[in-house]
C-alpha cells in the first residue's frame, strides 16, 4: 500500500549513524524496517531494539543488528505505526497485539515518530476497538471491570485460539465507542488489577507522518 510506504520511508529520515532505533510493529512498519536496511546495506551504523518477535526476526532476516532491551540505556528514535491518530496526535494502538513493547520503547525514545495511512486520522479516538493486554489469571473478573468502564471487551482470537501476546497475556478488544478523555481513560484502565497495558498511547508522540494514497506526505512534529 502506497500510502503506508511512503510515510515508513520518510520516518526513516530520522534515523543517523550511531543511533539506538526502536522496530514498531505491523504493515506500515514493516516498510520501516525494509527502509532501514536499505539504509544499514548502504553503510548507516545503528543497533535497533525490537517491540515483538515478529519486528525481531524481520530485521535479522534483513541484516540490521538487533540488540537486547537489557543493554539499552534510551532509545534515539522509535518509528511505529498506529490504527488511530486523533487530531491532538493521541493514539490508539496494539492492532497486531504488541503495545506493551511498544508503549516501552515509546516511553524510553526521546523521538517518537509515528507512521500511519491517511485512513488512521480521526478527530476523536474510538471507533477502533481499544486493545489492552491483561494477564490470563482470573481475566473474566478484569473483563467486568474493564465493562465497568464503559466497554464490550472481547478477548482476542487468532486462528480459532486464545491469542497470546508477547508476554504471554491475552489481548482484549474494548469498544468504547467515542473516547472523550484519553488520557483519563488510559489511566483509569490501568489501574484495574489484571490489565498490564493499553493501547492508548496519549501525548506520546513527537512526530506524526501521514501518507496519502496520491503519493504525498505530511510530516507534523509536535512540541512538548
Ligand atoms: O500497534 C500496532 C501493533 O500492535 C500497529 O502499529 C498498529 O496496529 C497499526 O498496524 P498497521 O501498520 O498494520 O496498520
Amino acid at each position: 500500500m502506497l500510502a503506508k510506504k511512503i510515510a515508513a520511508e520518510a520516518a526513516v529520515e530520522f534515523v543517523q549513524s550511531g543511533m539506538t532505533v526502536g522496530l514498531g510493529t505491523g504493515s506500515t512498519a514493516y516498510y520501516a524496517i525494509h527502509k532501514i536496511a536499505e539504509r544499514v546495506k548502504e553503510g548507516l551504523h545503528i543497533r535497533t531494539v525490537a517491540s515483538s518477535r515478529q519486528s525481531e526476526e524481520l530485521a535479522l532476516q534483513l541484516g540490521i543488528p538487533v540488540v537486547p532491551l537489557s543493554g539499552i540505556q534510551e532509545i534515539d528514535v522509535s518509528i511505529d505505526g498506529a490504527d488511530e491518530v486523533d487530531a491532538n496526535y493521541n493514539l490508539i494502538k496494539g492492532g497486531g497485539g504488541a503495545l506493551l513493547r511498544e508503549k516501552i520503547l515509546a516511553a524510553h525514545s526521546k523521538q517518537f515518530v509515528v507512521i500511519a495511512d491517511e485512513s488512521k486520522q480521526v478527530d476523536r479516538l474510538g471507533k477502533f476497538p481499544l486493545p489492552v493486554e491483561i494477564v490470563p489469571f482470573a481475566f473474566n473478573l478484569t473483563l467486568l471491570k474493564l465493562k465497568a468502564l464503559g466497554c464490550e471487551p472481547v478477548v482476542r482470537i487468532a486462528d480459532g485460539n486464545t491469542f497470546i501476546s508477547d508476554n504471554g497475556n491475552y489481548i482484549v478488544d474494548c469498544a468504547f465507542g467515542t473516547i472523550e478523555d484519553p488520557a483519563a481513560l488510559e489511566q483509569q484502565i490501568n489501574a484495574i488489577p489484571g490489565v498490564v497495558e493499553n493501547g492508548l498511547f496519549t501525548g506520546m508522540a513527537s512526530a506524526v507522518i501521514i501518507g496519502y494514497e496520491d503519493g504525498t506526505t505530511r510530516r507534523t512534529d509536535i512540541t512538548r
